[in-house]
C-alpha cells in the first residue's frame, strides 16, 4: 500500500491577541502588560497514513483539528516539519469556504467545481447529480450571501463529494446539516470508504467514527494524543459513555454527528 498522507514532526504556530484596538494595545504596554502570545496549535505531530484507510481525527474543542485538516488540504502551511499528500484531495474543510457570497449557488457551484479541478465536460456529466444531492431547490438561484450555514454546507459538500479524488476531507461542517441531510453524508462517505480513498473525517461522534473509520487520531492541545483502533481511542476520549458510542441505525447515525 502507497503512503497517502506523511506528516513528520508537524507544527503550527498562532499568536493570540489580547487586545484588539491601538488604543488597549498602547494602553497594555505602558502598563508592562502581555498583548500577544504565541502558542502551537500544531506541536510536532507525526503519522502516516496509508491509501484507503479511513481516519478519525478527534479531539476536544481547540485541539488543532480543523488547522491540521488545512495544512492537509494545502490552504495553511506547516511552520516546521514536513507534510505530503499524495494524488487529489477534495473535501469539505469549512461551511462557506470558497463560496462568492454575490453570486448565485449555481455560479458558486461551477466555480467551485473548476477550484476544485473538475473539467468543464466532467462538470456537465455530474451536474444534475450535484443539483439533486444539494436539494437547495429554487434556493439555487440564490446568492450564496443570503443561505444558511446548512444551506452552504449542503452545496459545499454537494460538489466535494463529486470530485474525483484520492483523499477525501471532511470536517464537521456536517454538524450543521439537517438529519436527513448528515444521513445521506455518511452514506456517501461510507461508499467513499469502500472504493479504498482515503478519508480523513473530523468528528465528535463516536457513533459515526466507529461506523466509518478503521483508525482514529486523537490531539490534545495540538499534540498527538492517541493513534490507533477506534473502540481505544474512543475510551482514551472517554467519549465512550453510554448514550453517545451507540450501536446506531442508518436512520440514526446522524444524530450524533
Ligand atoms: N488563524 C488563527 N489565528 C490564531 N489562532 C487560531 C487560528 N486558527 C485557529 N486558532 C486557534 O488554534 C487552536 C486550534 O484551533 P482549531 O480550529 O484547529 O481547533 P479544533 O480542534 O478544530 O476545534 P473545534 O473542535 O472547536 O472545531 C484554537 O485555540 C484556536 O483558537
Amino acid at each position: 500500500m502507497a503512503a497517502s498522507i506523511v506528516l513528520e514532526n508537524v507544527s503550527k504556530t498562532f499568536t493570540l491577541r489580547y487586545h484588539r484596538t491601538f488604543k488597549e494595545v498602547t494602553v497594555a504596554k505602558v502598563r508592562g502588560h502581555e498583548t500577544s502570545e504565541n502558542f502551537k496549535a500544531i506541536d510536532d505531530v507525526s503519522f502516516t497514513v496509508e491509501q484507503g484507510e479511513s481516519i478519525g481525527l478527534m479531539g476536544l474543542n481547540g485541539s488543532g483539528k480543523s488547522t491540521l485538516l488545512k495544512m492537509i488540504n494545502g490552504v495553511m502551511r506547516p511552520d516546521e516539519g514536513n507534510l505530503l499528500t499524495r494524488g487529489r484531495i477534495a473535501g469539505l474543510i469549512a461551511t462557506g469556504a470558497g463560496f462568492h457570497p454575490q453570486l448565485t449557488g449555481r455560479d458558486n457551484l461551477v466555480l467551485n467545481a473548476a477550484i476544485l479541478g473538475m473539467s468543464e465536460r466532467e462538470l456537465q456529466r455530474k451536474f444534475d447529480d450535484i443539483v439533486e444531492f444539494a436539494e437547495l431547490g429554487r434556493t439555487l438561484d440564490a446568492p450564496v450571501g443570503h443561505y444558511s450555514s446548512g444551506q452552504k454546507a449542503r452545496l459545499g459538500f454537494a460538489v466535494a463529494i463529486h470530485v474525483d479524488s484520492d483523499i477525501f476531507l471532511a470536517d464537521e461542517v456536517l454538524a450543521v446539516g439537517d438529519k436527513p441531510f448528515r444521513v445521506k453524508c455518511i452514506q456517501k462517505m461510507t461508499e467513499i470508504r469502500k472504493s479504498g480513498r482515503t478519508l480523513f473525517y473530523v468528528s465528535h461522534s463516536p457513533g459515526s467514527v466507529k461506523r466509518m473509520c478503521d483508525r482514529v487520531i486523537v490531539l490534545e492541545n495540538g499534540r498527538l494524543g492517541f493513534d490507533g483502533d477506534p473502540d481505544a481511542g474512543i475510551h482514551y476520549l472517554h467519549y465512550d459513555g453510554d448514550d453517545l458510542a451507540g450501536t446506531e441505525t442508518d436512520a440514526q447515525i446522524g444524530n450524533d454527528i
